[in-house]
This record gives structure tokens, C-alpha cells and sequence, in this order.
């Protein structure tokens, strides 16, 4: 069952910027890793799911409620943790957690303490003498008061050091085991390794690819690197319909991308060729997602986000 909807959200800011026909889904228990550069607009489409901004096109649905419409409702289930924390300076740790607590209407002091215990935060200290990684351990505690069954974490672990990090990666395994929902945006492959089911790439404000995580971690998509003989057959293998990521022609070498449902075929063709050798490498998850960053083709599945 789908917790969070997004249809064909678009928010166009002029100038190329924005979000344009976004449409994926994080079903029950499930948790997705929203990856993209900067300005990919990531923030942008959990603003929409926060119900803080209205889309020119297309909806943004949590729990079968419209985003906008039923804000107030919807806040109730959810923990958001925005990608710039701004903060009440006035207030101190306790003030900022009753100010969270009174707006969702659920207080939770266990939790509270449970919370503190693990990010390690003073509470007693006014926000404004705040480190940013307090700050931002301050907005993570605030996130998860209320016990939420569905999370919308926008680069969660930006600004903790390296222990935090590796915390904040083992707290959220626990609440992925009780089975919550999870909208997860990260730079970092790692994180987004250890923690997500599915993975959307966002670029330019537009999904260019929907994937199982397994996929990726267990190679399905390869590069293979083949050497030819001769400069005929390497000039003629290039019409052949493979997806060319590389050609060299002065070693006669070309990398092409398969996937594993793509080996006959490809052997099928090889067979007409006079080959000195191939070498076949699995794509990492950072090396596919990398490719988004620096080309504008596509690499892989492209998908409506729907697939899962
Ligand atoms: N209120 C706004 N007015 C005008 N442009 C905006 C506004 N909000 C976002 N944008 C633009 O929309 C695009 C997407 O921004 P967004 O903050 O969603 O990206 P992001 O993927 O979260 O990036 P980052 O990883 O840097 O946080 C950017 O080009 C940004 O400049």
C-alpha cells in the first residue's frame, strides 16, 4: 500500500528551476532514497509533501490525504526533518521540544528521554549558543517525538560528525524494523546503501530513474569492457544497439552498459566478432549515480518511479 503518493508533482520556478512531473511512491514499511546534486530539487518536493507549498500541476498525497488540504492531519503521523534547520534562537532544547510537542498534540517523554540519551543533546542549552550539528541533532529529536509512523528526512545526517552519522544510521535500521515509512533525501551513498529499499534519482527537477536498491548492490547493471582485434570490428560493433558509455578507438576498447537480462543477446552479437578480450564489472551504486551527475543521457531504466 502506498503511504506517500507523488503524481506528476511540477512547481516551476522559471529559468529551468523547480520540479517537473515528479511521480513516485514509498509504500508501508518501505524506505526510499531520494538522491540528487544540489538544486536537484529534493527539498522542493518534501515542501510539497509537508504541504508547505501548493504545485502548479499534479498532487502529493500522505495516507490517501491531499498534502495541502490536510496539513493539520497528516502532521499528526509525520516526522520532518527540513534540510536547513532554523530554529527559534530565544528558546532553549526544552522550549523547542514543548513548542513540537504542542503543535502535533503528543507528547512523549519517554521518548524524550530515549532521544536525548542517543544523540547526546543539552536540552537545558539556549538554541542560540547552538553549535549547527546540535542544532541539527535538536531538529532530529523534534522529528521523532512523537513516535511517527511515516518520515520525511531531507539529508538527515548533513552536520553530524562521523560517530553521529553512523548513530543516526543504526537508530533509523530500528525504526525501519518496527516498520515505518521512509522518504530519505542523502548525498551519501553509504547511508543510502545501508538503509534504503528503492532509490529515485532526481535531476534537474525530473526522476530519471526508479531502482531497487538490491539491483545495485548486487550488480545487476554492468559495465563490460571489450577489446577487439581488429579496427573493422571495433568501427562495426558501434551501430550495433548497445548503450556505449565509453569508446576508445585508438585501443580498440568500448565499454558498454548491460544488464543481466541483456547477456544473450549480447553474447548472441559477440559471437560475429573477433574478440581480444572483455572484462565485466559490476556498477557500483555511487558509479550509476554518478553518471547522472555528469551526463545528461540516460544510464539504466528510466522509469515513471512506479516500479517496485
Ligand atoms: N522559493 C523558490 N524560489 C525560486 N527558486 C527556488 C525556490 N525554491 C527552490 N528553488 C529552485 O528550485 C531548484 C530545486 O531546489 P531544491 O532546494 O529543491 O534542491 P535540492 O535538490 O534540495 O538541493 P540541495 O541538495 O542543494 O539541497 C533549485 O534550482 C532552486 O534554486
Amino acid at each position: 500500500m502506498a503511504v506517500i503518493e507523488v503524481n506528476n508533482l511540477t512547481k516551476d520556478y522559471d529559468h529551468g528551476r523547480g520540479i517537473y512531473d515528479v511521480s513516485f511512491e514509498v509504500n508501508k514499511g518501505e524506505t526510499l532514497g531520494f538522491l540528487g546534486p544540489n538544486g536537484a530539487g529534493k527539498s522542493t518536493t518534501m515542501r510539497h509533501l509537508m504541504g508547505f507549498a501548493a504545485p502548479q500541476k499534479g498532487n502529493a498525497k500522505i495516507l490517501g490525504m491531499g498534502c495541502r488540504k490536510e496539513y493539520a492531519k497528516i502532521l499528526e503521523n509525520i516526522g520532518y526533518l527540513p534540510g536547513e534547520v532554523t530554529l527559534p534562537e530565544g528558546l532553549n532544547g526544552y522550549g523547542f521540544i514543548d513548542m513540537m510537542q504542542g503543535l502535533r498534540k503528543a507528547g512523549n517523554q519517554e521518548n524524550l528521554k530515549k532521544l536525548t540519551c542517543i544523540f547526546e543533546v543539552d536540552l537545558q542549552q539556549k538554541v542560540k549558543r547552538m553549535s549547527i550539528g546540535e542544532k541539527r541533532k535538536l531538529a532530529v529529536i523534534a522529528a521523532f517525538i512523537n513516535d511517527p509512523e511515516i518520515l520525511l528526512l531531507d539529508e538527515p545526517t548533513s552536520g553530524l560528525d562521523p560517530v553521529m552519522q553512523e548513530k543516526f544510521i543504526e537508530f533509523i535500521r530500528e525504526e525501519k524494523k518496527r516498520g515505518k515509512t521512509i522518504l530519505l533525501s542523502s548525498h551519501m551513498f553509504a547511508e543510502v546503501e545501508a538503509l534504503c529499499d528503492r532509490i529515485a534519482i532526481i535531476k534537474d527537477g525530473r526522476i530519471v530513474s526508479v531502482v531497487e536498491a538490491a539491483e545495485v548492490k548486487h550488480g545487476l547493471r554492468k559495465i563490460v569492457e571489450i577489446t577487439f582485434k581488429g579496427k573493422e570490428d571495433y568501427k562495426r560493433f558501434l551501430h550495433e544497439k548497445f548503450e556505449f558509455e565509453r569508446m576508445a578507438e585508438e585501443q580498440l576498447k568500448v565499454d558498454i552498459v548491460m544488464e543481466d537480462s541483456d547477456v544473450n543477446e549480447f553474447l548472441a552479437v559477440i559471437v560475429d566478432y573477433e574478440v581480444e578480450s572483455f572484462v565485466e564489472n559490476p556498477v557500483t551504486l555511487e558509479e550509476y549515480f554518478m553518471h547522472f551527475y555528469k551526463n545528461d543521457r540516460k544510464f539504466g531504466g528510466v522509469s515513471n518511479g512506479k516500479n517496485h
